[in-house]
């Protein structure tokens, strides 16, 4: 009979979680929205485009407007997914749909401690999450300027 050790049983898949994230388009200068992880979060302080996980039965859309309005008190208008992009972390699988959103009303408010900033391309906060870089880069080529992961990639903290 063959013996399965550790390190040849096939590993169960992982699942994905699935994340709605909303990529906010100011009118008057294409800048967009970033803001930080909050405490308790894995990655906490690291910037990032809002939005969050899906619940149970929720569309992409409906979770999006569901977490800006945890998030950041505003309430979008309509949001289509723009791209999926998937990112293996330490602490899970993540499938990222990404809306660009470019509608929304009601007051920023930073309803869960954390920060926001209206940046333009490249991003001069940091350190940014990797699984945003894909989404950095579709949107430095729309605007026809470079995109450089290792610029990014240097303000990632290092252990
Ligand atoms: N919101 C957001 N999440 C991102 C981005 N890039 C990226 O890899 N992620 C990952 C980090 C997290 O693993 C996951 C989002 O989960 P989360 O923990 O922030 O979601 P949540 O607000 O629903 O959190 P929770 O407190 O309900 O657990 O997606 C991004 O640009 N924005």
């Amino acid at each position: 009979m063959e013996t399965v050790t550790a390190e040849t049983s096939p590993q169960p898949a992982r699942k994905h979680t699935e994340v709605a994230v909303g990529v906010l388009l100011r009118e008057s200068d294409g800048a967009l929205l970033i803001s930080s992880r909050p405490e308790g979060k894995p990655y906490a302080g690291y910037w990032e485009f809002p939005g969050g996980k899906l619940e149970a039965g929720e569309t992409v859309e409906q979770a999006l407007r569901r977490e800006l309005i945890e998030e950041l008190g505003v309430t979008i208008g309509t949001a289509h997914v723009w791209k999926v992009t998937e990112h293996d972390y330490p602490h899970a699988l993540v499938r990222l749909h990404w809306c660009k959103v470019t509608e929304w009303s009601g007051d920023f408010e930073m309803r869960e401690g954390q920060q926001m900033a209206w940046q333009q391309l490249p991003l001069t906060v940091a350190p940014v999450l990797p699984g945003a870089y894909p989404v950095l880069q579709w949107l430095s080529e729309e605007r026809g300027l470079p995109f450089d992961a290792g610029y990014y990639e240097a303000q990632q903290p290092r252990d």
